[in-house]
């Protein structure tokens, strides 16, 4: 079965009923002097993550509504429909089943009269069996040294995934091995990236679900040319019995759904480690494309990341609405952007190492969300896909903070903070974590809470300064707490904003698993790259624009 039509939103009685409550105006400062239970009420548990919707431009009536538009758009019976292996992405055909990679081993999902669970494990058996290999030093690179520098050459999903958990998880990382990431074509990424490296002790997994995305395999094959170069300049290459082809296979690996493509590449089908194409690339950080992550943290690390986000994915399937924490926050997202106007939404965590947390959250939203036709192809009927951004704590505070708290526009923030940082420190008898919290507290507050022409006036503010110094409030905050930022921590987060978005596309009637919206770019680039090489015929069938910005180009370079 694929999916049932989508439902129009706009025409459900939710609907209605929540374009009649936009009408009002927010008064946090109200909602929480008149109601002691509001934080209370607002504030629900998953997994580890205690989430406090409570400072959200919503009442009752608002989140009652909104859990009818969820039901009345078909939420839940599209959920179960994913989790059960229908095929809900439509139009490239396929089942969605990145919940499935994080299944216990004893759990049952036959798909097409093939054992999900157990292929899954398989794969991540010989995943782990590798990764224990080159963390304990048994793999070695052609000179039989010990790999030191794992390099991750991937793009989107096959990149941002593994780079952005690696850097959240530093304090579990593998003493002696550093992971790089090579994702832009960008030569200079290339460059960057392997200055330093020793080729007899890098390893690189060459991570593409496709196995055909330029980027990657461009810079596989300029990693490939600087192994060999190095080695052999080094007069290493002679220490692999079988030449180039030997020193190949100890010092690439691949993970892919394509593999007769990674053997074609010149990879030993022994060394790639596959996945399905049922994980959509920004679905895929708990799939093999984690490699790099299982080698850096070790494959129970790995596991109990998996754990966390099976625990989230458990409570998007069980938890009543009223309680159930990714369906609130998606259908949050849909109120503020199609109710309250709302364009963008910040992510800000306060925690350092969730630095890349926000790069990745684009990719997992606006690549699902960002559509402009339903899954029959009909057009959407309401605005879909907010951009998504942000910085960590408190480096945002200093930056654009000021059009969050004062600007003309609203916009939703989640805030993420942990209540254990992972590096303690003082200054003097100062704990400059409980510092750092003491922002996070005082900034969503004050986003909510404003301050008054009064209040200002009440500190003694020249009156023609009044103004500037006033905070409306009534922006609109959602925090999000855990113990402390563990592998299992990570997963719930990540499991929590994939079924945001899902959420949200259901809503729309999106198919948030297709992205038909990166390639045209890409056939374009295809296609302008003779033109840029210098072929006048090429230069010729361009439009004027691009033809005098490749003449620019070529007048100019070097
Ligand atoms: O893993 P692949 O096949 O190299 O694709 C990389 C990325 O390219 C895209 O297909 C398009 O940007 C992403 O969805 C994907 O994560």
């Amino acid at each position: 079965m694929t999916a049932a039509q989508p439902v129009d939103p706009t025409t459900t009685a939710a609907w209605a009923r929540l374009t009649e409550l936009a009408g009002l105006a927010p008064d946090l400062r109200g909602w929480f002097a008149q109601d002691p239970g509001r934080a209370d009420r607002f504030t629900h548990d998953v997994g580890d993550l205690r989430v406090d919707l409570s400072k959200n431009l919503v009442t009752d009536d608002v989140l009652a509504a909104l859990l009818e538009l969820a039901e009345q758009t078909g939420v839940a019976a599209r959920r179960d429909a994913m989790l059960a292996g229908e095929r809900v992405n439509v139009t490239e055909d396929r089942a969605v089943l990145h919940t499935a990679l994080r299944l216990p081993r004893d759990a049952d999902l036959v798909v097409d009269g093939q054992d999900v669970v157990a292929d899954v494990h398989e794969v991540l058996g010989r995943v782990y069996a590798f990764a224990e290999k080159v963390r304990s030093g048994e793999w070695t690179g052609v000179t039989g040294e010990r790999i030191r520098t794992v390099v991750n050459i991937g793009i989107g999903g096959s990149d941002l995934g593994p780079v952005m958990a690696y850097e959240a998880l530093a304090p579990y990382h593998h003493p002696e091995i550093e992971c790089r990431f090579i994702s832009n074509i960008d030569p200079t990424d290339a460059a960057t990236t392997l200055a330093g490296l020793d080729p007899a002790t890098t390893l690189f997994i060459v991570a593409s679900k496709t196995f055909g995305t330029l980027e990657t395999l461009t810079n596989a094959r300029l990693c490939r040319s600087w192994l060999l170069d190095g080695l052999r300049s080094a007069g290493a290459l002679g220490a692999a019995a079988g030449g180039e082809g030997d020193a190949v296979a100890r010092h690439f690996v691949a993970v892919s759904t394509a593999l007769d493509k990674v053997a074609d590449f010149g990879i030993d089908p022994d060394n790639a480690f596959g996945f399905w194409d049922w994980v959509g690339g920004r679905y895929s950080l708990d799939s093999a494309i984690g490699t790099s992550l299982v080698v850096a943290i070790g494959p129970e690390r790995f596991g109990e990341l998996l754990a966390g986000m099976h625990a989230v994915d458990v409570h998007f399937r069980d938890a009543p609405p009223e309680r159930n924490v990714p369906l609130q926050l998606g259908l949050l997202n849909v109120w503020y952007g199609d109710f309250l106007g709302a364009a963008t939404h910040a992510v800000l965590p306060y925690a350092q190492l969730l630095h890349r947390f926000p790069a990745y959250l684009q990719q997992l939203t606006m690549e699902s969300n960002g559509k402009g036709v339903r899954w029959d192809g009909s057009p959407v009927t309401a605005g879909t896909g907010e951009v998504f951004w942000g910085e960590p704590g408190t480096n945002g505070q200093h930056a654009f903070y000021q059009l969050i708290h004062q600007g003309t526009r609203l916009i939703p923030a989640d805030f993420i903070a942990f209540a254990n940082p992972a590096y303690p420190l003082v200054d003097g008898d100062v704990d400059v974590h409980e510092m750092f919290l003491a922002n996070f507290f005082a900034q969503t507050r004050a986003l909510a809470f404003g301050k008054t022409a009064d209040e200002v006036r009440a500190e003694g503010t020249a009156e023609a300064v009044v103004p500037a110094r006033v905070f409306s409030g009534n922006r609109p905050t959602t925090s999000i707490m855990a113990p402390a930022l563990t592998p299992s921590v990570l997963g719930q987060l990540v499991a929590l904003y994939e079924h945001v978005t899902f959420t949200q596309g259901v809503v729309w009637g999106i198919d948030s698993f297709d992205q038909w919206g990166v390639e045209l770019g890409k056939q374009l680039a295809q296609e302008l790259t003779p033109a840029v090489g210098g072929d006048a015929d090429a230069l010729e069938a361009q439009d004027a624009s691009t033809r005098a910005l490749v003449a620019y180009y070529r007048e100019h370079r070097a």
